[in-house]
C-alpha cells in the first residue's frame, strides 16, 4: 500500500487529507502535537487502513530524525510527506510584533518544514518514481498584503525552497510542488488571533471560504498524478478572492 507522511494532522487541511488518503487505501503517518486528537484520528480510521501516529513538534529536528529512522516497514519506502505542520500568528503591523511571534513562524514555517523534509528524504528517494513532497505554501508566499511580514516571507521560502529541492532530486522520480492556497476556513484565524473566535468568525462569514476538504482534494490528486508528471506550483483561490489595488499613502487635506 502507498505511504503519506502528514504533518499538522489534528486539524484543518492535514485531518482532512488523513481522511481522503484513508478513503483511497493509503497507509498513514499522522503527526501534531495534540496527542488527544491524533488518537482520535487513529481510533476512527484505524480499522479502515494502517495507521501511525507520531505526538511531534516540528520543531524539534532530533525527534524527528528519531521517529522517521524507525518506522515500521509496513509503512516503507514513504510514497508521499505532505509538509503541512505551519501557522501564522501576529496580523497585526511589523512595528507592532512580538518578536516571540517572527520567531515561532520561523521555526515552524521554516525551520519544521526543513527538518521534517530533511529527515524523510532517503525514504522518498528509497521510493522513487512515484513518490513525492507537497509543501503547503500560501498565496501569501508570493502576493503581499499588509500584516504579512514574517508569514508571506516564511512561505515564499516555502516554494524557492520547492523548486531548489527540484533540482537536486532530478534522477530520483521523487517530485515536489509548492501547493498555495487562499482564503480557506480552518483553525488557523483562531491560532492566528490567538483564540478571537469572533474575529475568525468575522473573517469568514458572508463569503465563500475554500474549504479543508477542496485542499485535501488537491493534495490526492497530486500524489497521484501519473509519475513522469511534476505540478511546480498550484495556487488555488475561492472563486470569491481576488487582489485589491496597490495602496497609496497621500497628503492629509
Ligand atoms: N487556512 C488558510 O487560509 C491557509 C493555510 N495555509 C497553510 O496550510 C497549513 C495548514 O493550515 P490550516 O490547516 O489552515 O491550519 P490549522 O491551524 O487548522 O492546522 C495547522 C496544523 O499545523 C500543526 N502545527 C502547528 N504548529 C506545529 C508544530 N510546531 N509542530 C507540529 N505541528 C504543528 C497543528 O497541529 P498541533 O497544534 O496539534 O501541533 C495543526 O494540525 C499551514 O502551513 C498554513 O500556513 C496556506 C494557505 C491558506
Ligand atoms: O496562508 C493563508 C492565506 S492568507 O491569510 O495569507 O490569505
Amino acid at each position: 500500500m502507498p505511504s503519506v507522511l502528514i504533518t499538522g494532522a489534528t486539524s484543518g487541511f492535514g485531518r482532512a487529507a488523513a481522511y481522503r488518503f484513508a478513503k483511497a487505501g493509503w497507509s498513514l503517518i499522522l503527526t501534531g502535537r495534540r496527542e488527544e486528537r491524533l488518537k482520535a484520528l487513529e481510533d476512527e480510521l484505524g480499522s479502515q487502513v494502517e495507521v501511525l501516529t507520531l505526538t511531534l513538534d516540528v520543531r524539534d529536528a532530533d525527534a524527528i530524525a528519531q521517529a522517521l529512522k524507525n518506522l515500521p516497514e509496513a509503512l516503507l519506502p514513504l510514497t508521499c510527506l505532505i509538509n503541512n505542520a505551519g501557522l501564522a500568528l501576529a496580523p497585526e503591523p511589523s512595528q507592532k510584533v512580538a518578536l516571540r511571534d517572527w520567531h515561532t513562524m520561523i521555526d515552524t514555517n521554516i525551520t519544521g518544514l526543513v527538518n521534517v523534509t530533511h529527515a524523510a528524504l532517503p525514504l522518498l528517494i528509497e521510493h522513487g518514481a512515484g513518490a513525492s513532497i507537497l509543501n503547503l505554501g500560501s498565496v501569501a508566499g508570493q502576493w503581499p498584503y499588509p500584516g504579512g511580514h514574517v508569514y508571506g516571507a516564511s512561505k515564499a521560502f516555502v516554494q524557492q525552497f520547492g523548486y531548489n529541492l527540484r533540482c537536486d532530486l532530478l534522477g530520483t522520480g521523487v517530485r515536489v510542488t509548492d501547493l498555495a492556497p487562499g482564503m480557506a476556513e480552518t483553525e488557523f484565524t483562531l491560532v492566528r488571533t490567538k483564540g478571537d473566535q469572533a474575529a475568525s468568525d468575522a473573517l469568514y462569514r458572508g463569503t465563500t471560504p475554500l474549504q479543508a476538504e477542496d485542499i485535501a482534494e488537491q493534495l490526492f490528486y497530486l500524489a497521484t498524478l501519473p509519475a513522469h508528471v511534476n505540478i511546480n506550483r498550484l495556487e488555488i483561490m475561492p472563486v470569491r478572492q481576488a487582489w485589491s489595488p496597490f495602496a497609496v499613502d497621500r497628503d492629509k487635506t
